[in-house]
């Protein structure tokens, strides 16, 4: 037998052994929990019988409550084993399958045998020989198979510095029990194993990528000193991927003080939380806190606003307001007013989310320390309780040292007390009797009892006609005022729309004031069309996605931070689509975690800065002692091909680095109406079904052409068509329509873009998204074109991609 045989034998006879442990490991699970489900059944359904209750005296009463708290405590017992013996199972039934990916032999230095180290999801111990059969891949030595080729290695434990040598690095592909690929590697985790990895059909969810990562993967996974980790890497190069390793691996790290209710996830819309919600299960973990930012922004403010969505104000950016062309029935001045106020919202868009704006909200705070609070009456059947006049002195009565949200808390309990006084008075009032009139036979019981014990010793007696008249009164006033009290509690007299419609009114009686003058500086030039416009919402109720972080900020710094101190780790993704005062915004909200960012400025799809913008407001946030950069340039998502063609549609795309996986060209082709073009989309969707591909996206810019391409392509396909909007809960496989900015972060087998004419992609706005729909491509990209190809494209050298005038294409098919 050669020694590859030999290898193989050992090998295959070492996965028999072990899963057959594991089975025998899982019969005994099996066993256990069913017995303690018969136990916890057991105790649950006599739990009374073996409590002796005897309340008679006190020592009795200590006895009997002392027995019910034994009978607690058992079954309180029984269940947490049931909860681990479940959970171990679960692993163990995902272990028995193909119990591990990888191999190191690794021998200790100043030892004399090797030890071989074998790799999987979760650890198995022969609990007869004390020895690890499986090691989890986050054990402190299975950071050796990720970082080192074979040679001098060393890795660090708790107790220090581990040096050796590594003599051997083995992968293994292990489905069903069986050995299915074997292979010794050398530097990286073999190039074959992950083309292999990478050639699979995508899904409609995540897969894990423990059995590949890569080397400077690694690095982000396993960082466990950074304040703040921001990753820069380009377009599918595993930044995902990697953060929700890195999840895993810091709740196996520190298991003791972590959970996984206190890591949040921010994505950039709920089907992307659907996307990635299975890898954590799939490494036996449950899942961190999903969110989505603006759903954080509907929670806070949605009960005073209709809050614009980003996805609306994006809509609104790229199809230009809706503004219709100049044409007929339509003026040129009234075409030229559309954009001149379209031009004016795109400032105001990205102006509000500057580091310009936040310091204005921050230099008006402090002058309304001095002046400028705006509060709504507190009014009571159209009756001024506390007029707004009063409020305003009472709030500037206090010390200005003291700050506002503190002023607020004092103003509260003197409001309290005006309501009190106000009570008072109201007692004698028309209308109380009126009420007591109506109330019905069981209110009047019921306050007949209440009334009762609330006055019990204090002489009354509900007989006396007078007193009962007051009591019923007092009681009714009392509720009566109930929301009122409710009100001032959070702080509904502080009118929080008129302080944030101020700052869009009086920039004359600002500018009086110095420190202002300082800040508006940096105002844009249109700024009164942004004014108008803001105040227009804020009078409807509505709250354009531009304001709305500032109005948040502004609501905050005015009546008290909110803070979530239960959070240790935040992690955001697509962390280039937040602006730098939204990122100092979650800073803020979550004063004691850690934060993990990951973007790709070259996918900044908004219109307001990005966070990730040359000057990296984001690595500012913490402090250059407190942060860490990791930047990945490979990318693995793509064919060499496409990534060779996409790199170029952005500046510096040169350092992009393609994984060497080879695949066709992408396609351009050019139709010339949009019959044609329909027809010709419809016949590229057939071939690619007939290719075997499982996930097929026609790529849209926007979601008013992602309904349009529906409508024309549903009736010309063979298979169903999706369409994906900005409600839908999740992705489905096959073939669906998906606009641009939906697509962000996931990826689909072949890639259809709808149109990627230069009329649809012809601004330098629509660079980045055209770059961004483009990457989701995994084995195949074809971009259509309603006329004249996009610059994006033809400014590339013709050999990335096969051009195609659609009706020869069409001859073709
Ligand atoms: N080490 C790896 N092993 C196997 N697959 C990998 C590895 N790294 C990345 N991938 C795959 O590459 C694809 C892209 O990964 P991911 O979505 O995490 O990238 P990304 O950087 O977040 O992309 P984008 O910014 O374009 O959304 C996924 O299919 C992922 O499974």
């Amino acid at each position: 037998m050669s020694l590859l045989e030999q290898d193989w034998s050992a090998e295959k006879t070492r996965v028999q052994e072990v899963t057959t442990k594991i089975q025998t490991k899982i019969n005994g699970l099996e066993e256990q929990i069913g017995q303690v489900q018969s136990d916890v059944v057991d105790i649950r359904k006599h739990y009374w019988d073996d409590v002796t209750m005897d309340m008679s005296t006190p020592e009795d009463a200590a006895e009997s409550i002392a027995s019910i708290k034994q009978q607690a405590e058992v079954l309180s017992e029984r269940e947490r084993t049931h909860r681990q013996a479940s959970a171990a199972l679960g692993k163990m039934r995902r272990l028995v399958q193909s119990p591990y990916f990888g191999r190191i032999d690794f021998k200790e230095k100043d030892e004399r045998a090797s030890e071989a180290i074998y790799l999987g999801i979760a650890a198995f111990l022969d609990e007869q020989k004390e020895e690890y059969l499986v090691y989890d891949w986050r054990a402190p030595i299975s950071g050796l198979y990720y970082d080192f080729a074979p040679g001098e290695v060393a890795f660090t434990t708790p107790n220090g510095l581990v040096a050796g040598e590594m003599l051997l690095k083995r992968q293994f592909v292990i489905r069903d029990r069986e050995i299915r690929l074997m292979f010794d590697t050398g530097v990286t985790i073999g190039d074959e194993l992950l083309k292999q990895v990478l050639s699979r059909s995508s899904d409609a969810q995540m897969k894990t990528i423990v059995a590949t990562i890569q080397k400077e993967q690694n690095r982000i996974i396993r960082n466990d000193k950074a304040q703040m980790l921001i990753v820069q890497g380009v377009a599918g190069s595993g930044k995902t991927s990697a953060a929700l390793q890195r999840v895993a691996y810091l709740l196996y790290k520190h298991r003791d003080q972590l959970s996984s209710d206190q890591m949040v996830l921010f994505s950039p819309n709920p089907l992307f939380n659907h996307y990635v919600s299975t890898v954590l299960p799939e490494l036996g973990e449950e899942n961190m806190q999903q969110t989505t930012y603006q759903a954080y922004l509907e929670h806070r403010l949605g009960d005073r606003f209709e809050v614009e969505d980003s996805f609306t104000q994006l809509e609104y950016v790229l199809t230009r307001g809706l503004t219709p062309q100049a044409g007929e029935g339509e003026t040129l001045t009234a075409s030229a007013e559309a954009e001149r106020l379209y031009q004016a919202r795109l400032s105001g868009i990205r102006y509000k989310s500057s580091a310009d704006y936040l310091a204005v909200i921050q230099a008006y705070k402090l002058r309304l320390e001095r002046a400028g609070m705006q509060f709504n009456p507190i009014l009571f059947r159209e009756q001024e309780v506390v007029s707004t006049a009063r409020l305003i002195e009472r709030f500037y009565s206090y010390d200005t040292a003291i700050r506002l949200p503190n002023r607020l808390e004092l103003m509260q309990g003197w409001l309290l007390e005006q309501i009190e006084h106000f009570a008072e008075r109201e007692l004698e009032a028309a209308w109380v009797e009126d009420e007591i009139e109506l109330l019905g036979s069981e209110d009047y019981h019921d306050a007949f009892v209440r009334l009762r014990k609330n006055e019990r010793g204090q002489g009354a007696t509900f007989d006396d006609f007078d007193q009962e008249k007051i009591l019923l009164a007092r009681m009714v006033v009392k509720e009566q005022l109930k929301p009122i009290r409710a009100a001032v509690k959070q702080l509904k007299f502080v009118d929080m729309i008129g302080l944030y419609a101020q700052l869009h009114q009086d920039r004359k009686a600002a500018a009086a004031d110095e420190d202002w003058v300082h800040q508006i500086a940096a105002k844009p030039s249109c700024w009164s069309s942004i004014c108008a416009r803001t105040l227009e919402e804020l009078a409807q109720a509505r709250l354009p996605y531009e304001d709305a972080t500032p109005f948040l900020y502004l609501m905050e710094a005015v009546c008290g931070f909110q803070t979530n101190g239960a959070v240790r780790h935040v992690i955001i993704d697509e962390a280039q689509d937040y602006s730098p005062f939204q990122l100092a915004y979650l800073k803020r909200l979550f004063p004691r975690c850690r934060m993990t960012a990951l973007g790709d400025l070259n996918q900044a799809i908004y219109s307001h800065a990005s966070a990730y913008s040359e000057m990296d407001p984001i690595a500012a946030l913490y402090g250059p002692e407190q942060t860490e950069v990791i930047r990945l340039f490979r990318s693995y998502r793509s064919t060499r091909e496409i990534v060779e063609f996409t790199r170029g549609i952005v500046p510096g795309g040169d350092a992009i680095e393609p994984f060497t996986r080879a695949g066709a060209k992408p396609l351009v082709i050019q139709a010339s109406d949009r019959e044609s073009l329909h027809s010709l989309l419809a016949a590229e969707i057939a071939r690619l079904l007939g290719e075997g591909y499982a996930s097929i996206a026609v790529i849209a810019k926007t979601a008013s052409e992602s309904r349009l391409a529906h409508e024309a392509l549903e009736p010309q396909l063979q298979a169903p068509l999706g369409l994906v909007t900005k409600h839908s809960p999740a992705f489905e496989s096959g073939v669906l329509v998906i606009p641009s900015y939906l697509a962000k972060g996931v990826e689909f087998d072949a890639v259809l873009i709808y149109d990627g004419s230069h009329h649809q992609y012809g601004h330098e706005n629509d660079r980045k998204l055209f770059y961004t729909a483009c990457t989701r491509a995994m084995h195949e990209l074809s971009i259509f074109s309603l006329g004249e190809p996009c610059q994006w494209i033809t400014n590339q050298s013709t050999d990335t991609y096969e051009f195609v005038v659609g009706e020869e294409s069409e001859m073709h098919s």
